[in-house]
């Protein structure tokens, strides 16, 4: 199989690399850092990075700005409008899927029922990203209903390990310096999947017949609460914790800091949108990539979490032994 990645240097998009190369499948890519293999472009302007699609059996958008700060404007140009592009180039180049990474925020950040499945409607909430995740998937679900490609939507759950900023690095990194907090007494739900499984659904979604003009939650299949799931990053680093606030503490620091950010012209993820991100109260089925694709994620947290401190570990992140 050729495989063209869009965000090839991404998390996600170097890990599928990763798996695809070692399987001896053929993988181009583009992303906006270029890297062995991997042109350097921008997917909402023609240019040389179209080139990889030739001779392509499928693409994987992962390209997108995955943000709760950035604005819709950007936000609209690249994760929607860039779609539609990398749609366009790969329907030129005669590839026959196209498989988009969604996100489980497409059903919203609160509000949608425990154990959601995808027949539950996509619900915009006026955060840039989840609205822009949506129109994207209707950008993809109409080219597949106007048979120009078969599209494939996955909603990755919060996917972590290996070289993943928002659920690994950056709260190392906060706990770290002791600025790491959780609303809702950190009993918020997190639904996490570590990157390997999720690389397993991702190449299922690229072949399975069965894949072809659905919608897939993808993630480990267990929802923990957030103070688990954060308390293993807490132990790596030998702190107590986590510290957990009620939400109500929290917004208003939240929003101060959210603020100064803004008029010191930083771009920083602290920010009600993200705080509220951890308050969730349900999970996400995956059920239908089960009976569907066969999927079958196979590492569970504490597993996961060992293989992602020893990466962190060799890079000094976290203390080893
Ligand atoms: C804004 C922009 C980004 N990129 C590249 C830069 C990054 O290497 C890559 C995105 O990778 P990361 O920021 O690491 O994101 P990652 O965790 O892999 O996120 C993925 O998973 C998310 C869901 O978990 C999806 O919503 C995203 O579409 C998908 O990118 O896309 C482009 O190639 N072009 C762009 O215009």
């Amino acid at each position: 199989m050729h495989v063209f990645i869009t965000g090839a240097n991404g998390f996600i998009g170097r890990a599928l690399a990763e798996r695809l190369t070692a399987r001896g499948d053929v993988v181009t890519g583009v992303d906006l850092v270029p890297g062995p293999g991997v042109e350097g472009g921008d997917i909402t302007k023609p240019g040389a990075w179209q080139d990889g699609l030739a001779g392509a059996d499928v693409v994987v958008h992962t390209a997108a700005i995955v943000s709760n700060a950035a604005g819709m404007d950007a936000q609209w140009r690249v994760n929607t409008v860039g779609t539609r592009r990398v749609l366009d180039a790969a329907g030129r180049a005669g590839v026959s899927r196209f498989v988009l990474l969604s996100s489980v925020r497409a059903f919203s950040d609160t509000g949608f029922p425990d154990g959601v499945t995808e027949d539950h409607p996509v619900r915009p909430d006026g955060n840039p990203y989840v609205d822009t995740k949506i129109a994207c998937e209707q950008v993809a679900l109409q080219a597949h209903a106007a048979g120009e490609i078969e599209a494939v939507i996955v909603r990755p759950g919060d996917v972590y390990g290996p070289g993943c900023r928002p659920w690994t690095v950056l709260p190392v990194e906060l706990i770290r310096k002791n600025r790491f907090v959780l609303p809702a007494m950190g009993n918020g739900v997190f639904s996490p999947v570590y990157i390997d499984d999720l690389v397993d659904g991702l190449l299922l979604a690229a072949w399975h017949p069965g894949a072809a003009g659905q919608v897939f939650t993808l993630s480990g299949g267990t929802g923990v609460t957030c103070k688990e799931f954060f308390g293993y990053y807490h132990r790596m680093l030998g702190k107590r914790g986590p510290l957990v606030v009620p939400t109500a503490a929290g917004l208003p620091a939240v929003a101060a800091l959210a603020a100064l950010a803004r008029v010191a012209r930083v771009r920083s993820e602290l920010n009600p949108v993200s705080l509220r991100y951890l308050t969730r109260t349900g999970t996400y089925s995956i059920a239908k990539a089960r009976r569907t694709l066969g999927y079958q994620p196979a590492v569970v947290l504490a597993d996961g979490m060992a293989l992602t401190r020893e990466w962190l570990a060799a890079r000094g992140l976290v203390p080893t032994g």
